[in-house]
Parts: C-alpha cells; structure tokens; sequence
C-alpha cells in the first residue's frame, strides 16, 4: 500500500469567513473596514443564535412567548432571543447606527451614531418550524446610511430601496449551519464548522440554475392564488417537477438556488399584498438571487426596483432560477 503523504494526512482547515472577508477587502484599497467588521459581527450573531438553537429543548427557550409581534403574529421565545443576541450583536459591534427589525415595530438606534451602516433584518425566519427541528434561518440586509454621520438614523435610511443594499446575506439553520452572503461581486457560502467555532468558505461563487425542475409553494392556499399562479403551478405538475416546501423561506431559497428551482408566495385573499415583507425577506434574498445569476420577482418586475413606502411593507414573491421566474410572469 503506498504511504500517505503529509498532504494525505493533514486535510487543510480551508478559508475561514475571516480569512475571506480580509482577502476581498483587500482588492478595495480604500476600504476602511467598517463592512467588514459588521459582516463578522453577524457571523458571530449566527454562531451565538445557533448555539441558542441547538439547546433550546434543553434550556426552555422552545416554544410560544404568548405574546404578538408587531404584524400581529405569534411570537415564538427563539423569535425573541435571536432579536435580542442579534441587536446585543451588532450594538457591540459599533458599525450600526440603528436596526430594523421583524419583531420590533420602529428602528432600534445603537447608540452608535457614528456608525455608516444600518441593518434590515428577521432575526428568525421560518418560525413555525423551530419547535420540530426543521431548518430555519435569520435573514440581513445592509445599506450605507444617507443621514448624517454622528446624527441620528431615520426612515430614510431604511427606505433606501433594495438596489441600494451594498451587502445582504443570510444564515441557514439547517442539517449543517450555513452563512450565504454577496457585497455585491458573487454568492459565496460558508458552513459552520462547530469544533473549530468558524464559518469555513464551502461554496465558492455560487451561480443559480437558470432552469430547473423544483416548485416550492403552499399548495394549502391554492384556491386563494391569484388564477396565473394557479396556471402556472397546474403547468409544473403537468412537467413533472418536484414539489419541495418546507414552510422557511431561507431553506426553500437556499435548495432552489442550488438545484435550480423557484420559490412562489403569491397574494391570497388573507394577505393581498402577499405574507413576506419587503424590507427584511424580499430584498435581501432578491439581492443574493440575482448576485447569483437568478431572478426575483412580485409578479410585474424585479423585487428589488420597488419603491418602498414603509418598515414593514409585504410583497409577493417569485424567486429563483431565471427561466422559471420568468414563465410565472408571463402568465
Ligand atoms: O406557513 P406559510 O403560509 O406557508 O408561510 C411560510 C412562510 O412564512 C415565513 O415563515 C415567514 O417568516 P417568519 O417566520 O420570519 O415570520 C417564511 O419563512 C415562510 O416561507
Ligand atoms: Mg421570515
Ligand atoms: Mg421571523
């Protein structure tokens, strides 16, 4: 038998999340750091909220709060733990002048006036999955504040619009945990490595399918979709696809973007303006679809050139591999 080598035997760690982030801001010499810093800052959210996560059975953090949030939903205790280690997160971090958050009804200044950056984010996404172990997630968005530095943050910060998001990205609670971001220049991936307590580099440049055979809707609601959603769920059935719905929008993306597939949440006659909100589940998953060569979609035109109006604004979706997308639109 041949004798391994040192190579053989010493399997490198690979590109740490830090690592990564050092090497691109690099190929921006005028960069201050500040991104940078409040990207690890999330990272470090993610790792705490996963630790959260993975012991909640065990330390009563499972199950409803009996309270509503500001949509009127109800509020789940991992729901509210997230929020806060998230806001512990990023108030710390010193990059964020303010937050805007699924479980809060207003901004939440940091403190941290001189901070350039502001966060949209849903803490916990997929929240009727947590209690029977089934992949959920946590969801950022990330502008450049337009209000003056060292001034407080105010609406118009978060009513950018989404092609003004300089950086988005989510973390995937999942069969592994996952980091998905893009600044803008490609989709790269990260999995929690947990020995090592790091986000390691697994998903190089991710590039979205433009076609694939994979439909994830609420088929619960299809008397409720508006008729070319039933039209076109009706045409996947009769292409064979696979139905694939876990109920978290992070995880039906996240497969979607990699199988090639598309992820539909029409307006119904309980929600007309659709069930996911703008700010903090549409755009940044918009951002991150077309970063990656995919497309997103509210039935009329891309997600991301609409013009937002309010904090928690709700949108109908369409999101996923280009061709597909498309064929929704066309009716
Ligand atoms: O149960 P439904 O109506 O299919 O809705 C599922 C959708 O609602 C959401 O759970 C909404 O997110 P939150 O859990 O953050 O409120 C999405 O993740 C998911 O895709
Ligand atoms: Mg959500
Ligand atoms: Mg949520």
């Amino acid at each position: 038998m041949a004798t391994k080598t040192v190579q053989d035997l010493v399997v490198p760690v690979g590109v740490t999340l830090d690592r990564f982030i050092m090497h691109s801001q690099s190929a921006f010499p005028y960069a201050t750091g500040e991104l940078s810093q409040l990207l690890r800052d999330i990272a470090l959210a993610g790792k705490i909220i996963n630790r959260e996560i993975n012991r909640a059975g065990l330390i009563d953090i499972a199950g409803e709060n009996g309270t509503e949030n500001v949509q009127g939903e109800n509020q789940q205790k991992l729901d509210i733990v997230a929020n806060v280690r998230f806001i512990r997160a990023l108030k710390n971090g010193g990059e964020v002048c303010a937050i805007l958050s699924e479980e809060e009804e207003d901004i939440i200044h940091t403190g941290n006036n001189h901070g350039k950056y502001v966060v949209a984010m849903d803490p916990l996404d997929g929240s009727s999955n947590i209690d029977v172990n089934v992949s959920i997630g946590s969801i950022f968005s990330i502008y450049r504040r337009v209000t003056p530095i060292n001034g407080p943050a105010s609406i118009e910060d978060f009513l950018q619009g989404g092609r003004k998001q300089v950086a988005a990205g989510y973390i995937l609670y999942g069969s592994s945990t996952m980091l998905v971001y893009s600044t803008g220049d490609g989709v790269n991936g990260f999995t929690f490595d947990q020995s090592l307590g790091e986000f390691i580099l697994s998903h190089k440049n991710i590039g979205t399918p433009a076609e694939g055979r994979i439909y994830s809707v609420n088929e619960g609601h299809y008397h409720s979709y508006p008729k070319f959603v039933q039209q076109y769920v009706a045409q996947c059935k009769s292409r064979n696809f696979s139905a694939r719905y876990i109920g978290s929008l992070v995880g039906d993306f996240h497969r979607n973007m990699l199988k090639g597939g598309i992820y539909l949440y029409p307006s119904t006659k309980k929600d007309p303006k659709g069930k996911l909100r703008l700010l903090y589940e549409c755009y940044p998953l918009a951002f991150i679809a077309e970063k990656s060569g995919g497309k997103a979609s509210d039935g009329f035109g891309s997600i991301l050139d609409i013009v937002p109006e309010s904090f928690h604004q709700r949108s109908p979706l369409y999101i996923g591999s280009a061709g597909l997308v498309d064929d929704v639109i066309k009716g």
